[in-house]
């Protein structure tokens, strides 16, 4: 799939644009501060409805306006998906698709796919577990939207017992509605702890390849989900009994500190690089290749589930990558969409075709390179 055109009116540090883009590569170059990530942000925001880097929509705004308005005009399967976001100061995000509007950030999921990389994945690895688990629950979102909803329910149960939780502490016979809780957070936690179990088992199989073709053979990835629910047979009705004994087991624990301590909101993904756990003892090199991995791993999965390459989006990482890996990664641009952003065109081979594929970016405005 491939994006054919993009439009802003007010976002970010852009009054109005219009763009035509090329279907392979386009490369946006220019100064720090300038608006290169703003336009791949766009395109991540009309992929998933919310930005990567911002967790309030508004901050997408140009700053002395009101409101703002994103377009695209997507190409996928021969078929145009035109997708149209207006945010707003004090109204909610409005999206719409070939003209109907969406009535969840849920709709929209599954209908535009990109992958970004970004300076920020090193996260990914280094991070907190939340930040695998975010990565992992947006990537199968992406894929399967009715996970998105799982993921809602079970956020909304795990207030509401957090809630009884705090209030048990103060009276006792609250205790007695306790049960009601646990069987739904069992329910629906269940669900999401298989789906991510399998998910994860997919990308495995492809890091592992990728990984050891980008480390020459010197390294090999191995990925793990660790559960607080911990279940020796990855089936629903056992994940289903060992969660609802182990709520039971915590309890005492759960209602003294007025929060839950197992379920898929405390699991993590656990990184072995050569058996060893590289979140802990990896080189910085190491993890960003990690990152890396896992990233172009969800990359052949869509292609794999869907039948299309997503939207490649590339934020300054050819600066981080050697003469190399720089070389692999422009050859295996050759049949997709990217779109690049760069302070200058050093990783670009003499001979490249670059021609209509360069943009300057300079203070919210877009020119043609020369
Ligand atoms: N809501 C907003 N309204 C107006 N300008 C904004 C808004 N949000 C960010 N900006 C401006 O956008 C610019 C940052 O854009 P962006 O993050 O795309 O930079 P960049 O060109 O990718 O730079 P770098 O190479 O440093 O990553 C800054 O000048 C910032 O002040």
């Amino acid at each position: 799939m491939y994006i054919e055109k993009l439009i802003f009116q007010n976002y970010r540090n852009y009054s109005h644009l219009k763009i035509n883009l090329h279907p392979k590569m386009n490369i946006f170059v220019g100064k720090n501060a300038q608006g290169k990530t703003n336009i791949l942000e766009s395109v991540y925001l009309l992929s998933t409805g919310k930005s990567h880097r911002s967790s309030k929509d508004q901050e997408m705004i140009k700053w002395d306006k009101e409101n703002a308005f994103i377009k695209g005009e997507i190409i996928t399967e021969n078929k145009k998906k035109v997708i149209e976001i207006g945010l707003s100061k004090n109204q909610k995000k409005k999206i719409k698709m070939n003209g109907v509007p969406l009535k969840k950030r849920g709709d929209l999921l599954g209908q535009v796919h990109s992958v970004l990389f970004c300076p920020e994945d090193l996260k990914l690895v280094k991070g907190s577990p939340n930040e695998r688990r975010n990565f992992l629950d947006q990537e199968i979102s992406n894929l399967r939207p009715r996970y998105y909803y799982y993921l809602l329910e079970y956020n909304k149960i795990l207030k509401q017992r957090n809630f009884l939780l705090k209030r048990i502490k103060y009276k006792n016979s609250f205790k007695d509605t306790l049960y009601v809780w646990d069987q739904q957070l069992v329910e629906i936690g269940s669900k999401i702890i298989l789906t991510r179990i399998h998910f994860l088992k997919k990308i495995n199989e492809f890091a592992k390849n990728l990984h050891t073709e980008i480390t020459n053979n010197l390294e090999q990835i191995e990925l793990f989900y660790q559960s607080t629910v911990l279940s020796n047979k990855e089936d629903i009705k056992n994940i289903k009994d060992v969660f609802q004994e182990k709520l039971k087991k915590n309890q005492i624990m759960d209602i003294q500190r007025g929060t839950t301590t197992i379920g898929p909101h405390r699991d993590d993904i656990k990184i072995n690089v050569n058996q060893i756990d590289i979140r802990s003892f990896g080189s910085q090199g190491q993890q960003r290749t990690a990152a890396l991995s896992l990233k172009l791993s969800i990359f052949e999965l869509i292609h794999l589930e869907i039948g299309e390459y997503p939207i490649l989006l590339l934020d300054d990482v050819m600066s981080e990558l050697d003469q190399n890996r720089q070389n692999k990664l422009m050859d295996s641009l050759k049949n997709i969409q990217s779109l690049i952003t760069c302070t200058d065109l050093n990783f670009l081979k003499e001979n490249y075709p670059i021609e209509n594929q360069v943009y300057q970016v300079k203070n919210g405005q877009l020119s043609m390179f020369s």
